[in-house]
């Protein structure tokens, strides 16, 4: 008697820009995925951003908030552009996503960074000085100055508002230290405690759970001008990296540097009870429709999201997969190659379901 395939239910999330064209390619690596590994998964579609003002007039229509709460897990690829510039503030598209992270209550953000040998030579930073790297910077993502109260625009001024309590930062800290006793023990917390109130009480509190909760961990603070600067001279000196939503939001595009391109950065963001995973990078509106995004960034949140559903395997098979396409192509423009966002994502599902990989 056969028993049933472990089954997932995935809201997917296209967006809008390149988001549908690398959304494709992390969807056709998944469904390799269940193929090779022999679990299912049940993908629903669903409109969301600028796509989901056109459809419903709501960047968060109800129908695709209420199939990312009933779902397994979440996989949006971006949101926003040119052609919603005009809206209204609380409508624009990136409201949408903020909506959605909250209400998953996905405040805990993982984006890793990792450099190899090969993707090093590529960096328009020194080769010799970020191949190696290999940070994971964990943003908080639900509070901040991204949701602050009041937030206003008159005619004559504007404001947002830089608010964290406690609690916010309690649970943060937490997922950052429990990562850094999983990795090497040193965690750096990004604030700017010297100017900022929300930043004197972040330092407080992650201080206060490292001495009393986490003494095994090496616990540094570095203001967020000092730690930019670092990351670019200097990136092997970090390991995990704690920071808010904002000065995470900057500081990880700052390490696309790194590697060299957006284009390779994933995301996951967890801490409800689906995971909403998303490439770093946004709508490129400047190379969307043309085959030209490189769809990795994406894909390898797709491995971030098999690895939250414990599809454990699966997710080490998509890494070598995309390790052995940046070895042997085809690679995307951003990479130095003229290889087509569809060709790159082919590549990854073929490696995935290839027999010489090590997997049953
Ligand atoms: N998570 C999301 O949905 C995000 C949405 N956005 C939105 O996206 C729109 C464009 O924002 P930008 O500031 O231009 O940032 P962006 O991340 O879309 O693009 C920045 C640069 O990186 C390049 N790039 C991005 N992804 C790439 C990929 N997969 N392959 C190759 N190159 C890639 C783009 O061509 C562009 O030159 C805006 O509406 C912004 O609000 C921005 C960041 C995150
Ligand atoms: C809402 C997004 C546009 C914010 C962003 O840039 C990000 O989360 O990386
Ligand atoms: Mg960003």
């Amino acid at each position: 008697m056969s028993s049933a395939p472990r089954t997932y239910s995935l809201a997917l999330l296209p967006g809008d820009g390149v988001g549908p064209e690398v959304t494709a390619e992390a969807a056709r690596v998944l469904d390799a995925c269940a193929a090779a590994f022999g679990f299912a998964i049940e993908t629903s579609e669903h409109p969301v951003g600028g796509a989901g003002l056109d459809a419903d007039n709501d960047p968060l229509p109800r129908a695709t908030l209420d199939a990312c709460l009933d779902a397994d897990a979440v996989f949006l690829g971006a949101v926003g552009g040119p052609q919603w510039d005009g809206v209204d503030a609380d409508l624009r598209p990136e409201r949408g996503l903020l909506r959605l992270r909250a209400r998953l209550g996905a405040f805990a953000n993982l984006r890793p960074v990792a450099v190899s040998e090969a993707l090093a030579e590529r960096s328009p930073l020194r080769p010799e000085r970020v191949a190696g790297t290999d940070l994971l910077i964990v943003r908080e993502l639900t509070g901040g100055i991204y949701f602050g109260r009041p937030r206003e625009r008159t005619e004559t001024e504007a404001y947002d508002t830089m608010r964290y309590s406690v609690t916010e930062i309690e649970r943060i800290a937490r997922v950052a230290f429990e990562w850094a006793q999983k990795r090497s023990g040193r965690l750096t917390s990004v604030d700017k405690a010297n100017v900022l109130a929300s930043s004197a009480l972040w330092r407080d509190v992650v201080s206060r759970i490292g001495a009393d909760e986490y003494p095994d961990v090496a616990l540094e603070h570095l203001y967020v001008d000092n730690a930019a600067m670092q990351v670019v001279c200097d990136p092997r000196r970090f390991d995990v990296v704690v920071t808010g939503n904002l000065f995470g939001d900057v500081l990880s595009d700052l390490a696309a540097t790194l590697p060299g391109t957006l284009g390779l950065l994933p995301s996951a963001s967890l801490g409800g009870r689906a995971g909403l995973f998303e490439p770093v990078h946004g709508s490129a509106p400047d190379i969307a429709g043309r085959g030209l995004a490189n769809p990795l960034a994406a894909i390898l949140s797709a491995a971030m999201l098999l690895d939250a559903v414990d599809e454990a395997e699966a997710a080490t098979a998509v890494r070598q997969a995309v390790e052995s396409v940046l070895d042997d192509g085809p690679l995307p423009p951003d990479l130095g190659g003229d290889a087509h966002t569809a060709d790159v994502g082919a590549a990854v599902a073929d490696a995935v379901a290839s027999p010489t990989l090590s997997h049953p």
